[in-house]
């Protein structure tokens, strides 16, 4: 199958070498091609460059004529818990009439409440319910995602939503990649014998998993009131051991020098920052970790923005992510995620786009195929409606401004 997409307005993130991440200053430049066409054989990238250096005299099975379009790779989320029964649209309520994420889930919300929900829903529910989800995903541009568990919180339950993200990777084109989270939330059972449910996670979860190769990635809500930096330190080794890299939610409310444990444990990413001191900033310059912001989790619970410009302007990269789940981010729209960095991070577009796709792709551990418009990478695309250019994208917030989505050479 080759197909030919001609007449681009704007061609974004040309890469004729592969690029792993940007940091600081080169996060500003998003090299375009203007009048461009590309092509693609199978699933991959073939070729790319001016409309006047077409060959005419190539056969093609599909020709799309993009004129005025902008064509970009797509967006990849590399961190998302995509997977989980019903919602918390009570709490959403709970919180417009005062009371904080804190408080309810004192008071056995929270993550609880999804843990009970998905507990006492079945495999093939738990799926339905999920799929829906992740084609809407896909419609909006998202050619990667992570999926994490963590509202399993038993051995059987956690198993259950890896086996479900297991079912979406074999059934859909988008890549997908698995994290466990057992070390999400304490179970009530387990709230004053940590160790407790630590061990299960070590000597029941971790080998089970292992066992059916359910995740890639490890990763502990490391935070005040839930994981400490040594309950994280334990459980990211014991993962570790079964090869699964760490990925670390961290300084989402306050900051207990957890960016240190994450990087001595050879985290690949660290994610939320919406609070970072100095030290947690040069921590992260000796260190090959990527910072990742979640931007529309700020929106929705009205706390701080991870601050970009301080993170960025110290030299270092940034990735963007929805964090989508049932509790802070009932959301999983990409384009929503690069305008509210825009808009409310002062990233630039073209920051904004660099976070969202090669620095992503870095943070998923997928930047050698994803992630930029580099000959025989994974043809993964989206086709923009006409723009004036693409700072439209962030700037007409809510706008669907996505014609098609293009994914492993075949149009979704
Ligand atoms: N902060 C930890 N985990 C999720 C929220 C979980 C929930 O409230 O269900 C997050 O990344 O925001
Ligand atoms: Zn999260």
């Amino acid at each position: 199958m080759k197909v030919l997409i001609k007449n681009i307005k704007e061609l974004l993130q040309i890469r004729t070498e592969q690029v792993d991440k940007l940091a600081g200053a080169d996060m500003k430049t998003l090299p375009q091609l203007d009048n461009a066409y590309l092509i693609l054989e199978g699933e991959h990238i073939a070729s790319f460059g001016k409309m006047e250096n077409l060959d005419t005299s190539e056969d093609f099975d599909t020709i799309i004529d993009a004129t005025g379009q902008t064509v970009l790779p797509t967006w990849i989320d590399s961190h998302t818990h995509l997977v989980y029964a019903g919602n918390r649209e009570l709490e959403f309520v709970d919180r417009i009439n005062g009371l904080s994420y804190e408080e309810i889930f004192n008071r056995g919300g929270g993550i609880l409440n999804s843990a009970k929900k998905l507990q006492e829903t079945t495999e093939d529910e738990l799926y339905n319910q999920s799929k829906k989800r992740l084609e809407e995903v896909i419609s909006l541009g998202t050619g990667a995602v992570e999926i994490k568990s963590g509202y399993g919180l038993t051995v059987e339950s956690e198993l259950k939503m890896l086996r479900v993200i297991k079912r979406l990777k074999e059934n859909y084109p988008i890549e997908i990649k698995a994290t466990f989270l057992g070390a999400h939330a304490f179970p009530s059972e387990f709230k004053d014998n940590h160790q407790g449910y630590i061990d299960q996670i070590i000597n029941e979860m971790i080998p089970a998993i292992a066992k059916e190769k359910l995740a890639d990635f490890i990763d502990a809500f490391l935070e005040t009131g839930y994981f400490s930096n040594e309950e994280t330190a334990q459980i990211l080794q014991a993962g570790q051991k079964h090869g699964m890299i760490a990925k670390v939610h961290v300084n989402q409310f306050t900051t207990i020098g957890g960016i240190k444990t994450c990087v001595d444990n050879g985290a690949l990413s660290v994610d939320h920052l919406e609070i970072v001191n100095d030290e947690d900033i040069a921590i992260l310059k000796d260190s090959k970790t990527m910072p990742v912001a979640l931007p529309t989790c700020s929106f929705f619970i009205s706390i701080p923005y991870t601050p970009a410009r301080k993170i960025i302007d110290a030299g270092l990269p940034l990735a963007l992510a929805s964090d989508s789940n049932p509790g802070t981010t009932p959301s999983h729209n990409m384009n929503f995620v690069v305008s509210t960095a825009c808009i409310k991070m002062k990233m630039t577009p073209e920051e904004a786009i660099n976070a969202a796709t090669i620095n992503a792709a870095y943070a998923m551990g997928i930047e050698k195929e994803y992630g930029s418009i580099t000959v025989g990478k994974k043809a993964n695309l989206i086709i923009t409606k006409p723009l004036h250019s693409f700072y439209e994208l962030p700037y007409a917030f809510g706008t669907n401004n996505i014609d098609k989505v293009i994914l492993k050479g075949k149009i979704q």
